[in-house]
């Protein structure tokens, strides 16, 4: 069984740690991660039963798979720190946004197998949304064993690398979105009188069990949406409010912004 690192222990390795761990893929005396914040490490070890390794290059010489999970700023002095100490035969995997495959083979100063994905936090209860793309050097028996680990906690997709600042604005910054509108729902509810708990309760089940009906009947969501809409009933009031103040165009203004600024951040 393969050894997974982890150089950085923050929110998205702390999602994917305990997706991993929960679905019994990997137990966590397979998994090391390093983190200069001791005091989170050591929780997560405590946590999970994974290995904390003293320091990121001991992280990384006894992984046959390193995921690097620290910020994007971090990555160009993480991988000056740690490339030497990588195995041959080693797979890196980025998960940062807007760091191409050649930027990080770049860093590296030599060819090296990379995969590329964008996760996103719902890993943490197995529900996690991740696209992946690889260089040339990765087999597809090496993508497998990686997509499997990212299967673990959730859904994959195999994408092509030009659509990963896409990706990021539809899955990796996308729950914020939702979370957003879960807040927004419950702020509308207590105003009409709902004690808090129990509107984000209700609004938080009803965004679920919407999404659990787009993907589990296959059905438009537009078709979803009428169905919820008697006429001259209260759904369409809310629906004709949503489109007079721009929701829609409000998203997808959105969402352009997250994927230029990928770009942006590619560009370096
Ligand atoms: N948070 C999210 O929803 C998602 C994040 N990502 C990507 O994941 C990466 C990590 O993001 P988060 O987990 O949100 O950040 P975070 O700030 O929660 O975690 C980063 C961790 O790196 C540690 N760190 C800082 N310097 C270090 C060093 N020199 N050596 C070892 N560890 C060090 C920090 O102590 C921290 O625990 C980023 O590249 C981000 O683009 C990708 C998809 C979703
Ligand atoms: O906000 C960010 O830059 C990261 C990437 C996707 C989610 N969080």
């Amino acid at each position: 069984m393969k050894r997974i690192g982890f150089i950085g222990c923050g929110n998205m390795a702390q999602a994917m740690i305990g997706g991993i761990v929960k679905a019994g893929k990997y137990p966590g005396s397979r998994i090391t991660a390093s983190d200069l914040n001791e005091k989170n490490l050591a929780a997560v070890v405590e946590r999970y039963g994974i290995e904390a390794a003293a320091n990121n290059i001991q992280c990384a010489e006894g992984a046959d798979i390193v995921i690097l999970a620290v910020k994007p700023n971090l990555y160009e002095r993480i991988i000056s720190e740690v490339r030497d100490a990588f195995r041959e035969d080693a797979i890196v995997v980025t998960i940062a946004a807007g760091r191409s495959m050649d930027s990080t083979e770049g860093a590296f100063g030599r060819r090296i197998k990379v995969v590329r994905v964008m996760p996103n936090t719902p890993s943490l209860v197995g529900e996690g949304m991740s696209s992946l793309c690889n260089n040339d050097l990765v087999s597809e028996g090496e993508l497998q064993e990686v997509v499997e680990i990212f299967e673990s906690f959730g859904r994959t997709e195999v994408v092509e690398e030009k659509l990963m600042d896409v990706v990021t604005s539809v899955s990796g910054s996308a729950p914020a979105y939702i979370y957003m509108f879960i807040e927004a729902m419950a702020d509308g509810a207590v105003l009409d009188g709902m004690p808090r708990e129990k509107a984000y309760k209700m609004a938080a089940q009803t965004v679920l069990g919407a999404a659990k009906m787009v993907v589990e009947t296959g059905k438009h969501p537009g078709q979803l949406k009428d169905e919820v809409c008697s006429p001259g009933g209260t759904t369409i009031e809310a629906v004709a409010t949503f489109e007079e103040k721009g929701l829609r165009n409000a998203v997808i203004t959105a969402m352009r912004r997250c994927t230029e600024k990928s770009r942006e951040m590619s560009r370096g």
